[in-house]
Formats: structure tokens, sequence, C-alpha cells
């Protein structure tokens, strides 16, 4: 799963030689950090209004592509500011680990 966060940073780091008219990404980043952030907290609405249908519908569809647009638009802001979305995996992975839980999942194996 991560792989496809690793790309995409990849790509979003290309971005940032690119010209504003080429690429929606660069045109983000020619923007600013406000105009991403409006896009990220568009897109936080997005998602809830989605998530608030799709428990009346039982159809989560739309939820998971407005999550989709939310992550990306976060990716684009952490990438604006240098950062990388391994630094995210990470913070989970860290946060996962002080659970306990991945030592009670390896004991569970045995
Ligand atoms: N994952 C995405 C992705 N998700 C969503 N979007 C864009 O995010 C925008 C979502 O905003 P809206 O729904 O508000 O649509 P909009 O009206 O076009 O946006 P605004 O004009 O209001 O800013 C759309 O233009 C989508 O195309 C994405 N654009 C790009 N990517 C990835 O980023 C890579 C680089 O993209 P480019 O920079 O376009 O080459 C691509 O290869 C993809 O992998």
């Amino acid at each position: 799963m991560s792989d496809i966060l690793s790309a995409l940073g990849d790509i979003l780091d290309e971005r940032k030689g690119a010209s504003a008219d080429s690429s929606y990404v660069a045109s983000l980043y020619a923007k600013g950090l406000n105009k991403i952030l409006e896009k990220v907290g568009e897109e936080a609405t997005e998602t809830i209004l989605a998530a608030k249908d799709a428990e009346h519908s039982g159809d989560n569809q739309d939820v998971i592509y407005e999550t989709a647009d939310l992550w990306f638009h976060s990716l684009v802001a952490l990438a604006h500011l240098g950062e990388r979305p391994e630094a995210v995996i990470n913070e989970l992975a860290r946060r996962f680990n002080m659970s306990g839980l991945e030592e009670k999942a390896s004991r569970s194996d045995k």
C-alpha cells in the first residue's frame, strides 16, 4: 500500500520543477500554501458529507472517492512543506508499535 504513496510522493516532488500550466499539482504549488489548505478543507467537508450520506444509503463509494481526494490534497500540503508521505506512514507505525498490537499479533501467529 505504501508503495503507491511513495510513488505519488516522487511525482509530487517532481512537480516542484514543473510550470503551473502543465499540471494540477504544479498549479496548486504556484497558488501557495493557503490555496492548498483551502482544498484540504473543502475535501474534508466533502468527505464528512459523503460519510453521512453513506450511513443512510449503505453505499460507501462516494466516501471512498472523497477520502482519496482528502488524502491526496493533504499529501500535496505536506510536499509543499518539504515532507514525504513516508513521514506519516512512519508516525502511524510508531503509534501502532507503541500500542503493543504488533507484539500481540506476532504472538498469535505462533
Ligand atoms: N491523485 C491525484 C488527484 N486526486 C484528485 N486530483 C484532482 O484534484 C481536483 C479535485 O478538486 P475538485 O473536486 O474541487 O475539482 P476542481 O473543480 O477541478 O478543483 P478546483 O478548480 O476547485 O481547484 C481535481 O482536479 C482532480 O483531478 C488529483 N490530481 C492528481 N492526482 C495524482 O497526482 C499526480 C500528478 O498530477 P498532475 O499534477 O495533474 O500531473 C497524478 O498522476 C495522480 O496520481
